[in-house]
């Protein structure tokens, strides 16, 4: 059971959840893969690699591009400069603002847990003007561990005031690494339709689907009424 008796925490993924991030992604690889000479990828390369965090992608890109193994390390530093305050491409998705205002204007506790490193991850809030409304922020880089490991959701939900060993609340995400984790973690998953997930959304486990965030601010009220 999930019952919350006040508004529970609502913990959001970012890439492909709040926003579609993968354009900027897409260019900061191509920068690189262009200073060693490399083809660039297309974008629904890029986009299938992202999800893991930066480590995963540059392996996934090195397994594609055949560039060796032993350059991971320089070009996710290389990345990394690029990286680090990407916005110009990045869109939010549609309604994201105005549901995340419902959501707070109704009391509930919002925190983020992504996979993105903490520097691009603080660029898109203050770039977009949302990080007032989050009161805890886990990038893949906070914590020794990453999605799918429960330990950065339990430590969104733990900033947020909820028992991290079993935490009341909902998060929303997009991704198979996002399904994982929420079940790892014991709380209710709420999947968005219009990200990056590869997997068909009736193979996934969620606790309910949406692909307008005009539609979310119900459908947390009822996922967190009825666990
Ligand atoms: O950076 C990634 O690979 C994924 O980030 P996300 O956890 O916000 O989807
Ligand atoms: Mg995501």
């Amino acid at each position: 059971m999930n019952i919350c008796f006040a508004p529970c925490p609502v913990v959001f993924d970012l890439d492909g959840t709040l926003i579609d991030s993968v354009p900027d992604i897409h260019a900061c690889v191509n920068a690189v893969l262009r200073l060693h000479g490399v083809a660039p990828l297309t974008l629904d390369q890029v986009r299938g690699f992202v999800g893991g965090g930066v480590d995963l992608l540059w392996r996934r890109v090195i397994g594609t591009t055949g560039l060796p193994a032993e350059a991971h390390r320089d070009l996710v530093a290389s990345f990394m400069t690029r990286y680090h305050d990407a916005t110009g491409l990045t869109r939010l998705y549609p309604n994201v603002t105005e549901a995340l205002g419902i959501l707070a204007d109704r009391g509930y506790p919002l925190g983020l847990c992504t996979n993105k490193p903490l520097g691009p991850t603080r660029a898109i809030l203050d770039h977009f003007g949302i990080a007032h409304l989050f009161g805890m922020v886990i990038g893949g880089d906070s914590l020794p561990q990453r999605k799918p490991d429960p330990a950065p959701l339990r430590a969104a939900f733990a900033g947020l005031g909820a028992d991290p060993l079993k935490p009341r609340g909902v998060y929303v995400g997009d991704s198979e690494f996002d399904e994982e984790c929420a079940s790892n973690t014991g709380v209710p998953f709420l999947l968005f339709t219009h990200g990056y997930r590869k997997t068909p959304v009736e193979q996934m486990a969620h606790h309910g689907t949406f692909d307008d965030f005009a539609h979310l601010p119900l459908l947390v009220e009822e996922t967190s009424a009825v666990g």
